[in-house]
């Protein structure tokens, strides 16, 4: 489970605190959309629980474990094992064909290559970008190309994806079509940290999806709504 506790972050020291103690439990299989102002700290709440930006004060939290402000080897190492991360533009290399993207997470985290590919092939299946596997970035739609997003950041299992912004400069289709490959992540169970487990199916644990947006969309399907 990935919680916050009493969470504040300031970019500058003395500088404009955002949070305000902010405690929530984001629960496993369901997906969170986090809202709010422009400014109010969306994007940013995803870098903290990303672990990319520490805490000022209170902590994140997973699976009870306070990692917020842990070391900077520990943090990398519950990032690249347990946290898939999606950005608001998917940017994927240009050189390299869209099956290379996703699996280059499972190849940096230890995983053959063999096995990685075909964990990849399966999850642009999913998906529905299958057929564009072999394809390089160019030459697929923006909506596709997020979709691609969302595999590699499920590539190695992760129990955690967060996803800023994934459907700002989609058409209503296309959100849909990232929203249910996020939705379908939360409630398809996560690896327990190997190739051999990962997809164990609706009976699994189920992720934690949070996706920081201002789409109207994404706010009426989400099962839940945190508000900043
Ligand atoms: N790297 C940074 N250094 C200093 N201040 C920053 C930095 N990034 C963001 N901020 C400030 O932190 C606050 C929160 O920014 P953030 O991007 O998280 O908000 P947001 O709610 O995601 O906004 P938007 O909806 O416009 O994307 C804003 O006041 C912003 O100006």
């Amino acid at each position: 489970m990935l919680a916050v506790q009493g969470l504040s972050f300031a970019y500058r020291r003395g500088g404009e605190e955002l949070f305000g103690g902010l405690s929530h439990e984001f629960v496993p299989g369901r997906v969170t959309a986090v809202t709010g102002p422009s400014g109010r700290g969306k994007s940013t709440l995803l870098y903290v629980l990303g672990l990319m930006l520490t805490p000022s004060s209170g902590n994140v939290l997973l699976d009870g474990e306070p990692v917020g402000s842990a070391p900077d080897p520990v943090r990398s190492r519950v990032r690249a094992h347990r946290i898939g991360f999606v950005f608001q533009d998917a940017v994927l290399d240009p050189s390299r064909v869209v099956l290379d993207s996703v699996v280059e997470p499972a190849l940096y985290a230890g995983w053959s290559r063999r096995v990685a590919r075909a964990r990849g092939r399966a999850l642009l299946d999913q998906v529905g970008v299958g057929a564009r596997a072999d394809h390089r970035p160019g030459e697929i739609s923006g909506g596709q190309a997020q979709r691609v997003a969302v595999c590699r950041a499920l590539v190695t299992g992760p129990s955690v994806i967060l996803a800023d912004e994934p459907t700002g400069n989609l058409d209503r289709e296309n959100a849909q079509g990232v929203l249910a490959a996020l939705s379908a992540a939360a409630t398809d169970g996560h690896s327990a940290g190997g190739a051999d487990n990962v997809e164990r199916g609706p009976g699994g644990l189920g992720r934690t999806v949070v996706i920081a947006t201002h789409d109207p969309f994404v706010l009426e399907h989400a099962d839940e709504v945190l508000a900043l």
